[in-house]
C-alpha cells in the first residue's frame, strides 16, 4: 500500500535521506522508528506530495501522492498535532477539511464522536489540551475514511489512557484490513502496538522486518533500539 524505495533527499550540501526504502502494507502497523533528527518527517513529507524527492519515489496504492484521483479517501496522515488554527471550533476545523476533500458533513460529527471530542465539537482548537489536540487531528485522518493513516509521531502528549486508546484505535483500523504507519523515537511506545519495524539513523534506514526478527538477539527492546541508532546523529 505505502512503498518507498531509494528515497533521496537533500538540503543543500546536506543529504538527509540515503536511498531509504520502507513498504507498509495492508492488515499491519508499521512503525517507523528513529531518534530526533534521523530522517522520519522529511520521509512522511515526501511520502504525502508535500516535498520533492532528489532521488528515488514514494508511492501511495502504486502513484505519487500528487497523483493520486481522491487522497482523502486513500490516506489520511496527522504530521504536526491538530494542524488547526486556534481560534477555529473543533468542529468547524473538520467541516473546512470536508468540504476542501468533498467529504460529507456528517462524517464531521461521526469522527468528533470516534476519538472522543464530541463534547468539545464546539471548543476553540486554543483551549485544548496537546492530547485532544492529537484527538483532532487524527480526526482529520479519519475523515475521509481512507485506507491508510499515515501518524507523525500521534503518541505525544497523550496520557496513558489516551495511549491505550489510540493503540486500540490503530490496531482496529490495521485489523479491518487497514494500513497504519506511524513514526515515534521511542521504542517503548510502539513495542506494543506494532507489527513491522523500519529503524532509520542518520537518513539510513539501519533495519527493517517484523519486529521480532528486528530485535531478535537483543536483551530488551531499548537495547535493541540503541544498537541498531547509536552513534549516528544526524548526517554530516
Ligand atoms: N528544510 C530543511 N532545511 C535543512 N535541513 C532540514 C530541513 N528539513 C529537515 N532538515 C534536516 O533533516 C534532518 C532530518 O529531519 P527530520 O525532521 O526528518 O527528522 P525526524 O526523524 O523527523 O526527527 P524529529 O523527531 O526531531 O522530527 C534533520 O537533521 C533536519 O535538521
Amino acid at each position: 500500500m505505502l512503498q518507498i524505495e531509494h528515497l533521496v533527499k537533500r538540503h543543500g550540501a546536506r543529504t538527509v535521506l540515503d536511498r531509504v526504502d520502507l513498504e507498509a502494507r495492508p492488515g499491519r502497523v508499521t512503525a517507523f522508528l528513529g531518534p530526533n533528527g534521523a530522517g522520519k518527517s522529511s520521509t512522511l513529507r515526501v511520502l504525502l506530495g508535500l516535498d520533492r524527492p532528489d532521488g528515488g519515489r514514494a508511492l501511495v496504492a502504486g502513484r505519487p501522492y500528487r497523483e493520486l484521483a481522491d487522497p482523502a479517501r486513500v490516506i489520511g496522515a496527522m504530521l504536526d498535532g491538530s494542524g488547526a488554527h486556534r481560534s477555529r471550533r473543533a468542529r468547524h476545523h473538520l467541516a473546512w477539511i470536508a468540504r476542501a476533500g468533498g467529504i460529507d458533513p456528517r462524517r464531521v460529527d461521526e469522527v468528533l464522536e470516534q476519538v472522543g471530542l464530541a463534547d468539545a465539537a464546539r471548543t476553540r482548537v486554543g483551549r485544548f489540551s496537546l492530547g485532544m489536540g492529537q484527538r483532532l487531528g487524527l480526526a482529520a485522518a479519519l475523515l475521509g475514511e481512507p485506507e491508510a493513516l499515515v501518524l507523525d509521531e500521534p503518541v505525544n502528549g497523550l496520557d496513558p489512557e489516551g495511549i491505550r486508546w489510540i493503540r486500540g484505535l490503530l490496531r482496529g483500523h490495521a485489523d479491518d484490513g487497514g494500513t497504519v504507519l506511524l513514526s515515534s523515537h521511542l521504542m517503548s511506545e510502539v513495542a506494543g502496538i506494532a507489527d513491522d519495524l523500519v529503524v532509520i539513523a542518520g537518513g539510513r534506514v539501519v533495519a527493517s522486518g517484523p519486529i521480532a526478527d528486528v530485535t531478535r538477539g537483543y536483551e530488551n527492546l531499548e537495547d535493541a533500539f540503541f544498537a541498531l541508532t547509536g552513534g549516528s546523529e544526524g548526517m554530516r
